[in-house]
């Protein structure tokens, strides 16, 4: 990937886990210079340490400066905890970059009372490669050149939505955040009908995986949507109609997701606060 925008001047990473970990390898390979990087986290990974050494990242400075930009990447149970460290470290004209579940721009003014200009977003594990869905949205003081500034973070990792209203973040969390998870069930639970259909659980493993994949990839490559896709693969009569009538019943999978959206957008409203 090539440089995309205007990354910032200066970056701290605030929790390098799986998915602050993944948004840092999109921004290292988007250009942003590792020695504008400083990460901060307890207990880093390995492979967070090896790449810190590798490519002159600051870990854990004894005494981090203030950045352009703070990027929150710990569990939003964190916080509370964390938010006594970092206060220091969010000025005036530092951008915050919220990837916390749940936690609201309130919120976070409030555990961090330095903070004006704060971007609260959702991305999601493809991220990894380059291939995330990411929704955000801007508080009020988020001036256009911080706004260029995240939307080359977030876009560093595929897709990025602004949306109109905080309101619609948790859904978005719901939907993309948490989204990942469901499709590789759905791969797990293929995977466990193939067994039970007969197949060996290794051979089933693998069609259920490159059936998933290859769907996907389908998905991106045509022009059709997934609708008209999954009509393209129902002959009448046949086989996949027999499937689609238990999985498009009333109590099908069009309700169950319904509900699976409905706990996770609710839980995230729980971790607000
Ligand atoms: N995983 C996902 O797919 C997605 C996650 N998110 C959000 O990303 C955030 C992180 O999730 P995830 O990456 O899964 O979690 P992880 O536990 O993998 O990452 C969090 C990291 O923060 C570290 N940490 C804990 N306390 C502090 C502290 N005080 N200062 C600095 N670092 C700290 C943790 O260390 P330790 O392990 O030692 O506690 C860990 O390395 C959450 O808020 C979540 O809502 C958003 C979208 C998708
Ligand atoms: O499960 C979670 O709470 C986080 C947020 C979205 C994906 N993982």
């Amino acid at each position: 990937m090539t440089a995309i925008g205007r990354l910032p001047a200066s970056l701290t990473l605030v929790g390098a886990g799986k998915m602050g970990g993944a948004m840092l390898a999109g921004w290292l390979e988007a250009g942003l210079d590792p020695r504008a990087v400083t990460i901060l986290d307890p207990a880093p990974s390995g492979a967070i340490a090896a790449l810190c050494a590798e490519r002159g990242i600051a870990l854990n400075p004894a005494d981090p400066a203030l950045a352009a930009v703070m990027v929150l990447g710990i569990k939003p149970q964190g916080l509370e905890a964390a938010a006594v460290a970092l206060s220091p470290l969010v000025g005036p004209g530092t951008l915050v970059l919220s990837i916390l579940a749940g936690k609201t721009i309130a919120d976070l003014k409030a555990r961090l009372p330095g903070a004006r200009a704060v971007v609260r977003a959702m991305p999601n594990l493809p991220a990894s490669v380059g291939r995330g869905a990411t929704g955000a949205v801007a508080s009020a003081e988020v001036t256009a050149e911080q706004r260029a500034v995240a939307e080359a973070l977030l876009s560093a990792a595929g897709l990025t939505e602004w949306l109109d209203a905080e309101a619609q973040i948790d859904a978005v969390t719901a939907v993309s955040g948490s989204g990942p998870a469901y499709v590789f069930l759905l791969v797990e639970a293929l995977a466990e009908a193939g067994v039970a259909a007969g197949l060996a659980p290794e051979v089933a493993a693998r069609l259920a995986r490159a059936t998933v994949t290859g769907s996907g990839a389908l998905l991106e490559a045509s022009p059709e949507d997934a609708a008209q896709l999954r009509r393209n693969v129902t002959s009448p009569g046949g086989t996949t109609a027999a499937a689609l009538d238990v999985l498009m019943r009333e109590d099908g999978l069009g309700r169950l997701m319904g509900e699976a959206v409905a706990a996770a957008k609710r839980r995230a409203g729980e971790l607000s606060g």
